[in-house]
């Protein structure tokens, strides 16, 4: 069975159909790609899949279960975790706290109790430290805990949100165009993260407008133009077809 399934998933903004009949699924252990021009509806079909948006219609299943039209904090207690396009990491607050703040969604004690330090959330929260320090070393930004995350050069700060995404221990991450404002170098470094990422047997579908990266890294790809998937295919297919080359490739 498919980790993730979209079925003739809709979503309508009035009288613009935004995303259209989209049906893909995503099977575990893959790295999956949405590209399409500006406006395609990636953004919006992420919105759909993580609960920030209701779906007009069609429906959403993870490893199964139905989970259309549920809120984002559910969403993300099933196992979705999503990075945005504009990085949203807290100020004032450091990297390890800002990870740990990933955790505490999938925690018992709560976010709130653990703010308060009652004493019965002391031991929870150092196993959350502890969680949290391991996500940094896997990425390995592990000398970065103590510095404020907002300081951080762009392409740490990218990785301090893959770490935190990974503290809520997902089993497929969403990723909003991961490589948007990076130069070449942290590119490349953002690609090396998603795929240690997948090593961890964390699914991963992203969306992403850097055309090297995603045939890089990416198993399959869907292709989106006004709404409506176009293509779906392996990266070397999506580089020869016609029609993804007409409407965006060929740009
Ligand atoms: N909340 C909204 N209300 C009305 N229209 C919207 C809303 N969100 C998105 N749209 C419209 O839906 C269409 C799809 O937008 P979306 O942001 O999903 O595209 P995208 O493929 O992510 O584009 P980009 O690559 O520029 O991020 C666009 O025409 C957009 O203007």
């Amino acid at each position: 069975m498919a980790l993730l399934a979209v079925s003739n998933l809709g979503k309508q903004f009035g009288g613009l159909q935004a995303v259209s009949e989209v049906s893909f699924s995503v099977e575990r252990g893959m790295i999956k790609a949405v590209i399409g021009p500006n406006g395609a509806g990636k953004t919006t079909l992420f919105n759909l899949i993580t609960g920030s948006l209701t779906p007009s219609s069609g429906s959403v299943l993870l490893d199964g279960r139905d989970i259309t039209g549920h809120r984002p904090h559910q969403i993300a207690s099933f196992g979705i975790a999503r990075t945005f396009q504009n990085i949203k990491l807290f100020p004032g607050m450091t990297v390890l706290e800002n990870v740990m703040i990933g955790r505490h969604i999938r925690s018992s004690g709560g976010f709130i109790a653990s703010m308060l330090h009652l004493p019965w959330v002391l031991a929870e929260e150092q196993r959350i430290r502890q969680a949290a320090l391991e996500r940094l070393e896997m990425l390995g930004i592990a000398e970065l805990a103590e510095l404020e995350a907002t300081s951080l050069a762009f392409g740490q700060q990218r990785a301090v949100e893959l770490a935190r995404a990974l503290a809520m221990e997902p089993d497929l991450l969403l990723l909003d165009e991961p490589a948007a404002g990076l130069n070449i170098y942290e590119t490349a470094e953002v690609g090396r993260l998603i795929s240690s990422i997948r090593q961890l047997g964390i699914t991963v579908l992203l969306v992403e407008h850097d055309m090297s990266l995603v045939m890089d890294i990416s198993d399959e790809i869907v292709v989106l133009s006004f709404g409506r998937k176009i293509a779906e295919d392996v990266p070397e297919a999506i580089q020869s077809n016609e029609e993804v080359i007409k409407v965006y490739l060929g740009e």
